[in-house]
């Protein structure tokens, strides 16, 4: 987890008392950041969104730092530079589209060896040449000196105005645009504890130019710059999320572009097939270019929309592998269900009595199943019921069931297994149980220490196991079956490793449906209306570009970058 909003808002508050602290060099920063910068032309890529305004507008106005315009020259004492409140010259407020150079704590606030605060902005080296004192080799003296790119410096982080000794760390600096956000990046390596990420944030703070990052606000910077698409900035936020191994490989593939490349053959197909069919509208055939182009983009489209229906066919796989199988535990009471939940999550965390009817509603734990990221539900038991409450907690546990990804229906043994005149053992679904099992559902026979050998002796294999989770007899084989056989129905297709999927995310999927729908709409277009199909393979690039960003996505970008941490 990174760091969260608290920590680097409440410390900028404080910033404009310390701003009188501040000396001469920092004002003269200021002031020819104010006075003499042009306006940012590096806003030219298409992934770039409409950012902030020129950054030195005298004009603006806001609710920030005020600075009195006549201070912003070379000498005058520090005080001057405090506040224009009380001043008679006119205030100079920056607004936050000013303040173009973000920072904040990357790493999570409290004690730790290490904490790193990143600066990002076109004065990132400002902030460098204010707060970073470097040592030579050995133990010389700390001086100021401009950083050598990329290399790590070992250096003490001093308060720009008073120059005392915040902490002892490491600074590095990446000069844009071979950075993580493309921009000038700065970041202190510091020791992590409240008091010296306050005092390091605050002084950063106490530059005119800085403001704290927004949550995202780094990697969105990323995104603008052109360094990650879309799905990239999904698969950073899932590789910081992920929990289980295979959480962690997908996530890791996608951050590093596998999804982005895949994304890009399907519309530059797509932009193929619209150029043959603008050319059919530009030319008319049989004058300049040949016969059968609209027959050529239709076959390239019908193979297009067979890739595309393909990947949508995943089953679901990336979105599961992503955010967890769904599995739901269910079963008649006193079957030993809660005691099945507390087995995998090696903890008492569902109450077990031999009460029927213990549970009432749904418990959900997110746990880790042989690397798989599995959400497992305890339900209520199955039966017949007047009690009102657990009534309403067994027509959830069935709805659970058919939602679920898979479902384990754990049985107690000694219940279900019944011996037939021909002395075999017959297993005996309990009626309000047996709808919901499917050819798919897994069984687990429990309490197998209440029953004799014999009866356990024809189980069929593969699907259906025996244990008793009182004993612990039989628990170790299950659960190394158990996963193997969610690992296969999750990933396996036709004996064969399932490939990887291209949709990890529900946005993307929708987004991919409609690039289907259109390309649809477009073979079913008669070639008398080119004009039309010309425009349903144009919707078809544009619903494959959002899943990537490659056009303009403000609608979707906030839903992406919202759950992302400050500092990220
Ligand atoms: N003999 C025996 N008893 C077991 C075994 N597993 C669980 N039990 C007991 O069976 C009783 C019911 O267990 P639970 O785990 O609460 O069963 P449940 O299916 O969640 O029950 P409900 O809450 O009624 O739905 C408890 O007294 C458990 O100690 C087992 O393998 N052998």
């Amino acid at each position: 987890m990174a760091a969260c909003g608290s920590l680097s808002s409440r410390i900028v508050s404080g910033s404009r008392t310390a701003c009188s602290t501040l000396t001469p060099y920092i004002r003269s920063a200021a002031a020819s950041h104010l006075l003499s910068r042009k306006p940012d032309t590096k806003n030219s890529s298409t992934h770039r969104l409409a950012n902030a305004g020129p950054r030195c507008d005298l004009r603006a106005s806001g609710p920030h730092r005020l600075y009195r315009t006549s201070s912003l020259g070379t000498s005058g004492n520090s005080s001057d530079f405090a506040s224009g409140v009380e001043e008679k010259t006119p205030a100079l407020v920056l607004s936050d589209a000013q303040r173009r150079t973000i920072y904040a704590l990357s790493t999570p606030p409290g004690k730790a060896g290490v904490a790193v605060i990143r600066v990002s902005g076109p004065d990132a080296l400002e902030v460098w040449r204010g707060l970073v004192k470097t040592r030579g080799e050995g133990k010389g003296k700390v001086k100021a000196c401009e950083p050598e790119p990329w290399k790590m410096h070992r250096c003490e982080i001093v308060h720009p105005g008073s120059g005392e000794v915040l902490d002892d760390g490491l600074a590095v600096f990446f000069k844009g645009p071979r950075s993580f956000t493309t921009e000038d990046v700065l970041e202190l390596h510091v020791h992590s504890g409240r008091a010296i990420i306050s005092s390091v944030l605050n002084a950063i703070s106490l530059f005119p130019f800085c403001r704290p990052a927004e949550r995202g606000e780094f990697t969105r910077r990323a995104f603008e710059g052109g360094r990650l698409d879309l799905t990239q900035v999904e698969g950073l936020r899932d590789l910081i999320d992920a929990e289980t191994e295979i959480q962690r490989k997908l996530a890791l593939r996608t951050a590093g572009g596998s999804t982005r490349a895949r994304l890009e053959e399907l519309r530059n197909e797509t932009i193929q097939c619209l150029a043959l069919v603008e050319a059919l509208i530009d030319f008319g055939e049989g004058e300049e270019i040949e016969e059968g182009v609209f027959e050529q983009a239709r076959a390239r489209v019908l193979k297009l929309r067979d890739t595309i229906r393909h990947h949508l066919s995943d089953n679901r796989r990336g979105e599961i592998m992503r955010s967890g199988v769904r599995l739901a535990i269910f079963g008649p009471p006193n079957a030993g269900k809660s005691s099945l939940l507390n087995f995998l999550a090696q903890r008492e965390a569902a109450i077990v009595t031999p009460v029927p009817g213990t549970t009432r509603d749904i418990l959900e734990l997110s746990l880790d199943i042989g690397g798989l990221p599995v959400i497992v539900a305890d339900t209520a038991g199955l039966r017949k019921t007047d009690d009102i409450v657990e009534s309403i907690g067994v027509d959830r546990a069935k709805q659970l069931v058919e939602s679920s990804d898979v479902s384990l229906c754990v049985l107690s043994a000694p219940d279900v297994l019944v011996r037939s005149q021909g002395g075999d053992w017959d297993l005996r679904l309990p009626s309000p149980v047996a709808p919901l099992v499917k050819d798919d559902t897994f069984i687990l026979l429990n309490k197998t220490d209440l029953m004799p050998p014999s009866a356990l002796a024809q189980l069929p294999s593969g699907t259906t196991w025996a244990v008793s989770l009182s004993t612990g007899h039989g628990t170790q084989a299950f659960m190394d079956s158990f996963a193997r056989a969610l690992h296969n129905s999750l990933l396996v297709e036709n004996g064969l490793e399932a490939e990887e999927p291209l949709i990890t995310h529900a946005r993307q999927r929708v987004h991919l449906e409609n690039a289907l729908e259109f390309l649809e709409a477009f073979l079913e277009t008669p070639p008398e209306d080119v004009v039309f199909a010309a425009e349903e393979l144009r919707y078809a690039a544009q619903a494959i570009g959002k899943i990537s960003g490659v056009i303009d996505v403000e609608d979707v970008l906030d839903a992406v970058f919202r759950d992302f941490c400050i500092g990220k």
